[in-house]
Parts: C-alpha cells; sequence; structure tokens
C-alpha cells in the first residue's frame, strides 16, 4: 500500500519504520517544515493516509482527506468533542475514517475487559473508583484520550457516574480532588518521558483492586495504526477501532 503520514514527529517515525517492514511505501510526510506539501494532489498519490498531529491541526487535516477522497485513520487525540460533527460529514460525504485513543492490541484488550470489570463492580458500589493516566511532559492534552475512553467503557456500566472530571499534576503530590459523587475523577500526571501508563482503581474500607496497563514504548501504538490501515483502504465509513477487534468470537 501506498501511506501518507500527517505529522512526523514521535509516532509518525515509528509508524514508517513499520509501515515499511510490512512491505509499504511512503508516499508522503508532512509536518510543519513540509505543510507546503499538503495538497490533493500528493493526499491522492496514496492509498490511505495515517495521521498523528495535534488537536489544533486534526480537523483540517481530516477535511484535507475527505476533500482528496482518501481514506485516513487518526491516531492524534484531544479532539473528540468535534466526533459526532465529523462523523456526520464522513457519512454524508461517502467518506472513510477510522479513529482510536489508543491503537495497541493491549490497551483495546484493557478496554473490553474494563467493561466487563465495571459491570461486575456495578453490583458493590461501596467501592470508590477512579482512572490515573501517566505520560510524558510533552503530551499537549489531558486527560489522555485512552483515559477518556476507560472513562466512557465505566460510566457506560454503572449507575453511579454519569460524566469525568480532570485534574492535571506534574507532580505526584496526594491533594485532594473536589468530586461529587456522580463524577468519575480522571487523574492525570505528566512525568518525564512515560509513553502512557493507565490504571483503573477501584478503593474500599477494606481493600482496592488495581487494573493497570504499562506501555513499555510507542511500538504497539505504532503497529495498530498500521494495521487500521490495512484493514480500512478499500472500505468506506466511519468506524472507531472496536470495529477491527473482534474479543467475543
Ligand atoms: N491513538 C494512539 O494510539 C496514539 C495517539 N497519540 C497521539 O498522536 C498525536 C501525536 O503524537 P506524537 O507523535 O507523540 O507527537 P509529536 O509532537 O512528536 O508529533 C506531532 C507531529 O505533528 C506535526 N504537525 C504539527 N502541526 C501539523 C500540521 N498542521 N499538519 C501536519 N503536521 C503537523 C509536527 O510537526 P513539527 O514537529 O514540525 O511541529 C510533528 O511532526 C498526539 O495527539 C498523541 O496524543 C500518540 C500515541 C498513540
Ligand atoms: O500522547 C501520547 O503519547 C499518547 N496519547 C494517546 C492518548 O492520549 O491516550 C495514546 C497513548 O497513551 C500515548
Amino acid at each position: 500500500m501506498k501511506i501518507a503520514l500527517l505529522g512526523y514527529g514521535k509516532m509518525g517515525k515509528i509508524i514508517e519504520k513499520i509501515a515499511l517492514s510490512r512491505k509499504h511505501e511512503i508516499v508522503l510526510t508532512i509536518d510543519h517544515e513540509t505543510l507546503h506539501d499538503l495538497t490533493t494532489e500528493n493526499l491522492q498519490k496514496a492509498d490511505v493516509v495515517i495521521e498523528f498531529t495535534t488537536p489544533a491541526s486534526v480537523l483540517s487535516n481530516i477535511e484535507h482527506c475527505f476533500n482528496a477522497n482518501v481514506p485516513v485513520v487518526i491516531g492524534t487525540t484531544g479532539w473528540y468533542e468535534k466526533l459526532p460533527e465529523v462523523k456526520q460529514q464522513c457519512i454524508e460525504g461517502n467518506k472513510s475514517l477510522l479513529w482510536a485513543s489508543n491503537f495497541s492490541v493491549g490497551v483495546n484488550v484493557f478496554f473490553y475487559v474494563n467493561k466487563l470489570l465495571a459491570k461486575v463492580m456495578n453490583k458493590y458500589p461501596y467501592y470508590e473508583v477512579q482512572v490515573e493516566e501517566i505520560h510524558h511532559t510533552q503530551k499537549m492534552d489531558s486527560p489522555s484520550g485512552t483515559a477518556i475512553t476507560i472513562a466512557e467503557g465505566i460510566i457506560n456500566n454503572t449507575d453511579t457516574k454519569n460524566e469525568w472530571i480532570n485534574v492535571l499534576t506534574t507532580d505526584d503530590s496526594d491533594d485532594d480532588a473536589n468530586v461529587a459523587p456522580n463524577q468519575l475523577l480522571i487523574e492525570s500526571l505528566r512525568i518525564d518521558s512515560v509513553p502512557g501508563t493507565h490504571t483503573v482503581i477501584y478503593d474500599s474500607e477494606v481493600d482496592s483492586i488495581e487494573f493497570k496497563h504499562t506501555a513499555h514504548n510507542r511500538n504497539g501504538f505504532a503497529l495498530g495504526a498500521v494495521l487500521a490501515a490495512e484493514w480500512l483502504h478499500d472500505k468506506k465509513g466511519f468506524y472507531s477501532v472496536e470495529a477491527m477487534f473482534d474479543f467475543n468470537s
């Protein structure tokens, strides 16, 4: 497949290596320096686009891909309030888009088990639940997209929580956040070069249960994005990464 990479930073560069190792060809790479190359003509040289940029640029990049009629895989986080609008544009225009807050297989297994666990824990409301995420200090958005997906998995499977709130800290201090009983706390921590750690904690007076995923590096995210591009390139429609995984069979 011919792949265009929008975003050639930490993720874009690893995605390039993995795509080449899977015998794909990179026909376009875009960062700030090469922004002038982001044209419909250049995008149309690709079978599929993989987009890992910034919350500020993702929406215009989606528009470029829709205009060029090229399927696009979106890894960028921090724009999810616009998902319904983008979904409508995609379906009405007969375009192709797949998005994920996290492309790694391990995290997608985690998402699945998180929902099952939330259903079980809903029977024991004396456990207070919270989500913790830790990422590198260059991360622009908080909470992480992954933490939002985890929180939604809990909210949709419990009676006690109906919204999440976020507290961002740069150290491990234990300041108590002001959280109403209906709110699910997402604590975001920013520490040096952490690739991404997510923990769901159920705490009671007598014990705690911790369910944790630790990314050791970014390779799992990048491989998942390439697998998503392989899956999407000949399809039409709007998909989340869940469509790619079938944990029920
Ligand atoms: N879904 C998932 O599995 C994962 C998602 N992510 C998300 O992916 C995104 C990127 O992460 P990461 O690679 O670590 O970030 P980096 O900051 O390392 O890279 C971002 C890249 O985007 C480029 N860029 C900035 N603005 C534009 C623009 N207008 N058009 C095209 N390119 C642009 C930057 O160029 P320049 O350097 O020239 O400014 C840079 O090359 C983040 O939102 C992150 O949260 C990250 C890991 C996994
Ligand atoms: O910015 C990152 O690095 C990551 N972002 C994604 C997110 O916001 O969840 C996925 C991963 O955790 C790394």
